[in-house]
């Protein structure tokens, strides 16, 4: 674990409720701290993006839908259960609950999913009509997925998916390609934003950063070609 809290960022033995209800003070705060990184790194414009986090019990701690991520409240990390359903009374939580669910329900061992709508991957995803996907090759920060990259001398596929209004259907189109392993680091929604996890929110937002850091090179690349 990135700072060794337990699986999902979550410490038990220093658990402070927070004003939601039953999600921990201090992941609530994690999750404050990575929307307001998120923000300073002109990520999350607008009230774009959300961020979550898993709990124990079939729960997910998740931003409540519209709030600005910048000026996220620990109030505004709300409750959730695997199907997205809200389990905080008067609490929309995100519109894109279901793409975090899914994750969740895939894979115990990811802790944290974050969702941000960068220039990069909005550009990057537009400019490519009709691609199923972006190539990164020959680049050491692809080691950020410790797990599946141990050199620069890969090539990872970025599968960018288009976007949809219709989270039910836009999760249908995902699952394949998830349960596949066909998005090894994460996707993009095409002029949309990027999605990724980890194993709590310290490890999704460095893969966030690392995914960044590809998409604003790839772009610089592709000039000079
Ligand atoms: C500011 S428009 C962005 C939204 O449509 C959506 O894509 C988004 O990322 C944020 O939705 P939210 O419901 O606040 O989690
Ligand atoms: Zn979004």
């Amino acid at each position: 674990m990135a700072d060794g809290l337990a699986a999902g960022g979550i410490a038990p033995s220093a658990v402070a409720e927070s004003a939601t209800g039953s999600v921990p003070l201090r992941l609530a705060e994690k999750l404050v701290a990575a929307g307001q990184r998120m923000d300073r790194r002109g990520w999350v414009p607008a009230t774009s993006g959300n961020l979550s986090a898993r709990l124990p019990g079939e729960r997910i701690a998740i931003t409540r839908s519209g709030v600005h991520k910048g000026f996220l409240e620990t109030s505004d990390i709300i409750e959730v259960d695997l199907s997205g359903r809200s389990l905080t009374p008067g609490m929309k939580p995100s519109a894109e609950t279901l793409l975090h669910c899914q994750i969740y329900a895939l894979w115990p061992e990811i802790g944290s999913v974050l969702h941000g709508h960068s220039v990069p991957a909005t550009a990057l995803t537009m400019a490519l009509p009709g691609s199923p996907a972006i190539h990164l090759e020959g680049y050491e920060i692809l080691k950020a997925w410790s797990d599946v990259v141990s050199t620069h001398d890969v090539s990872m596929a970025l599968p960018i998916i288009d976007n949809d209004q219709d989270m039910p259907r836009l999760a249908a189109r995902l699952q394949p390609l998830l349960e596949q392993g066909r998005a090894p680091i994460g996707y993009v929604l095409r002029g949309h934003g990027i999605y990724v996890w980890g194993s709590d929110v310290n490890a999704a937002l460095y893969r966030l950063e690392a995914l960044e850091f590809l998409l604003a090179t790839e772009i610089e690349r592709r000039k000079l070609v």
